[in-house]
């Protein structure tokens, strides 16, 4: 079991029960969102432990998401109330199809207060892995200052850093300023796992084995790249290869899959597991990920999740 650290910010998430435009639907079911919580409790399923550090309002969906967050056996002794602003919320369409539309309120959200007093009490010398998206930078300038101090003090201690690009353009001032930023975080990462389009977004590079070299010139060891339903493309040590995306018969939403292949990625490489077994992890526990409704209820425990690898459950 390893001992893992992340940041973000969590939202109640409100999933529509029937498809059509999101004005137009009455009943949403309740769920939790954010990327960093996804990858949490997917660690935390597999038996890894996770320290989440948040901040949520002190309202009645903070409170949801605290209790949440310890009902699945996260660390929250990093998660403060705030009074003055409230906990982010997400709103999230059916669709027979394609992706959903997402209605986000977080502007000036309680995480979006987070700055680097937040720090103060992290137990550096409990922790084997930062785990870390490009979410939180974008959610003001404390939080950017945050996560480039975060950064400092995780790469003083010689922890490895994992960062999920996670683009979020409608959080940025702009996409120059995105890419720098996103691109500065991720220069300082052991593994940085982006979409395809993500990649060609913030390197202007045109194929996989382009994005790989851009941030292994910048000294990044492992770049794994998603490739949606198609799987993926590693480059890592100076080995390259693909692996091919696990079947999926029904996709009920495509929101949480990079999370899910974060969590595959990362806990196979922090077991030891060679680079390829590791991702193909991620393949699988992504393609879970697609088959539920809200962004993180698909994400296996490890007996569910070895009997899949061993290829001998249906993927219905
Ligand atoms: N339809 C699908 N069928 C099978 N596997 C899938 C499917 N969609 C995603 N996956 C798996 O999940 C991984 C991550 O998905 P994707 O490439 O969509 O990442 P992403 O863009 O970061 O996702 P998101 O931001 O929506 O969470 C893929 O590399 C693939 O292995
Ligand atoms: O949209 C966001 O910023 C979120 O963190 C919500 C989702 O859970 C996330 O996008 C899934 O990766």
């Amino acid at each position: 079991m390893s001992k893992i650290l992340t940041v973000g910010e969590p939202m109640a998430l409100f999933v529509a029960e029937k498809e059509g435009p999101l004005e137009d639907v009455e009943h949403y079911s309740r769920f939790v969102a954010g990327a960093e919580v996804n990858f949490s409790i997917g660690m935390s399923r597999l038996e890894h432990q996770v320290t989440y550090i948040s901040q949520v309002g002190l309202d009645p969906f903070g409170k949801y998401i605290k209790k949440f967050l310890d009902q699945n056996k996260i660390d929250t002794s990093l998660v403060t109330f705030e009074s003055n602003y409230g906990t982010g919320m997400q709103w999230k369409q059916k669709v027979a199809s394609g992706d959903p539309e997402v209605h986000s309120a977080r502007k000036h959200s309680a995480a979006s207060h987070m700055d680097v007093e937040k720090l103060a009490n992290i137990k550096w010398d409990e922790f084997d892995h930062l785990h870390l998206t490009g979410i939180p930078p974008a959610l003001s300038g404390s939080c950017r200052n945050m996560i480039y101090e975060l950064i400092k003090e995780a790469k003083a201690k010689g922890i490895q850093i994992s960062f999920d690009t996670n683009l979020r353009p409608g959080l940025w001032d702009s996409e120059e300023t995105m890419a720098h930023v996103i691109n500065d975080l991720a220069f300082q990462a052991d593994i940085v796992l982006p979409g395809i389009d993500e990649g060609k977004l913030l390197t202007g590079k045109q194929n996989e084995r382009e994005i790989a070299e851009f941030y292994h010139a910048a000294g990044v060891k492992t770049v794994v790249i998603k490739l949606g339903a198609k799987g993926a493309f590693t480059s890592s040590d100076g080995e390259q290869f693909y692996t091919e995306g696990y079947p999926v018969k029904k996709v009920v939403d495509t929101v949480g899959a990079g999370d899910g292949f974060a969590v595959g990625v990362v806990s196979g490489i922090l077991e030891g597991l060679p680079i390829k077994e590791a991702v193909r992890r991620g393949t699988i526990i992504g393609a879970l990920a697609v088959m539920s409704p809200g962004d993180n209820d698909g994400l296996p425990d490890r007996e569910k999740l070895e009997v899949i690898a061993k290829g001998s459950v249906a993927n219905s």
